[in-house]
């Protein structure tokens, strides 16, 4: 080693073993935050308090965004960093069970653990209808599945199960679906096989040319069992979600690999919360109309008359009768907004059956 890069990295080892002091100190830190946060639980629960506080929290980002002001560590990351050790503190006092469509690392996984700030115990489920089971018997308090892929389009099962569920949509949430390598080796050349789902690959295919051309490509049932195998084989990387990194303690050799295209995928959180408006928010409605010409037309019409956005209406068999159908419509606002419970009120006497599925904050894109 040359004089000039045993310098370099003595410099490092020093600078890096005060990072590890840091970390050390900042994990005693968490650990006793989440102490106190038990402790707290225990004296709103004899007060009969609820958990959540938000302007209590509102109060220590202005702070800590203050505190910053000019420093390296922005507004953003301050929201972002204390928004997990805040729902991990809330998690202490009390835990939340949520259901997802599993396996583990799957897209509905990694939305469920985005939507809940990583806090909860989260419980993976074979099919979007043991989700709503879990949840309507009481053994999860929400249940995450998947409603709508931008490329794909609707995810018919979820609306079924909707309709006659007597859940509501609490929360939804939007993922980008994009494709990582991820890997237990730390640098491109020490790849020699890639497994993924054999789509993820087919989406991958150009990147994968021509950066690892000598790399054996295996298919798998999905993108979570390639990052599970890839977690235990040296040598071997897996075509997958980033979030996926973090569950299988993967690096991310290279973000985005995909060929092209804009995949997203919507979630909805379900359970039986009934949330507040938010100033940006959708309303779900589900409603029959009569087989008649200009039943449709007439159940929406006040909508038109209210100048009230549909953003969204799709239609699905209600297999009690053959050729009948429900609709599903997402409204822009609150169904404690005036002017969407005037509409809904309006529609009721069109329509054979209506019935409001949720108000939620609309997800950012
Ligand atoms: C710890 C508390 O409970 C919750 C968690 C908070 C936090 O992590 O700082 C703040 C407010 C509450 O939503 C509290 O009420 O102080």
């Amino acid at each position: 080693m040359s004089e000039d890069m045993e310098g370099v990295r003595q410099a490092l080892d020093r600078l890096r073993i005060r990072i590890d002091s840091i970390d050390d100190t900042i994990l005693d830190l968490l650990n006793e935050r989440l102490e106190i946060g038990r402790e707290i639980g225990a004296v709103k629960e004899k007060a009969g308090l609820q958990v959540l506080d938000r302007s209590r929290e509102k109060s220590i980002f202005d702070r800590l965004v203050a505190r910053s002001e000019g420093r390296p560590v922005s507004d953003t990351l301050i929201h972002h960093l204390y928004g997990i050790v805040m729902a991990a503190t809330r998690e202490v006092q009390r835990s939340r069970t949520i259901a997802y469509l599993g396996p583990e690392a799957t897209n509905t996984h990694i939305a469920a653990l985005q939507q809940f700030d990583y806090a909860g115990q989260f419980v993976p489920r074979t099919t979007i209808a043991d989700v709503f089971e879990e949840v309507e018997k009481g053994s999860c308090d929400y249940g995450v599945v998947p409603v709508e892929n931008s490329l794909e389009g609707a995810v018919n099962h979820t609306l079924d199960l909707l309709f006659l569920s007597p859940l509501s949509i609490c929360a939804e949430t939007c993922l980008a679906i994009s494709h990582d390598l991820l890997s237990r080796e730390t640098d491109l050349a020490s790849v020699s096989v890639v497994y993924s789902h054999p789509q993820a690959l087919a989406q991958s295919r150009r990147w994968l040319a021509q950066n690892l051309p000598h790399a054996r490509l295996v298919e798998m049932a999905s993108t979570a069992a390639a990052a599970r195998k890839a977690a235990m084989e040296p040598g071997a990387a897996a075509v997958a979600g980033s979030q996926a990194a973090a569950i299988y303690n993967l690096q991310v050799l290279a973000s985005h690999i995909e060929d092209s295209g804009r995949n997203t995928t919507r979630f909805l959180v379900i359970g039986r919360d009934e949330t507040r408006p938010t100033g940006s928010d959708k309303t779900t409605i589900m409603f029959v109309t009569a087989h008649v010409p200009g039943a449709l037309f007439s159940g929406l019409k006040p909508l038109a008359d209210l100048n009230i956005n549909l953003v969204k209406l799709e239609s699905r068999p209600t297999r009690q009768e053959n050729w009948n159908y429900f609709f599903i419509a997402d409204l822009e606002g609150h169904r404690e907004d005036d002017l969407i419970r005037e509409a809904i009120d309006r529609m009721r006497p069109n329509c054979l059956f209506l019935k409001t599925v949720g108000s939620y904050a609309r997800c950012s894109f």
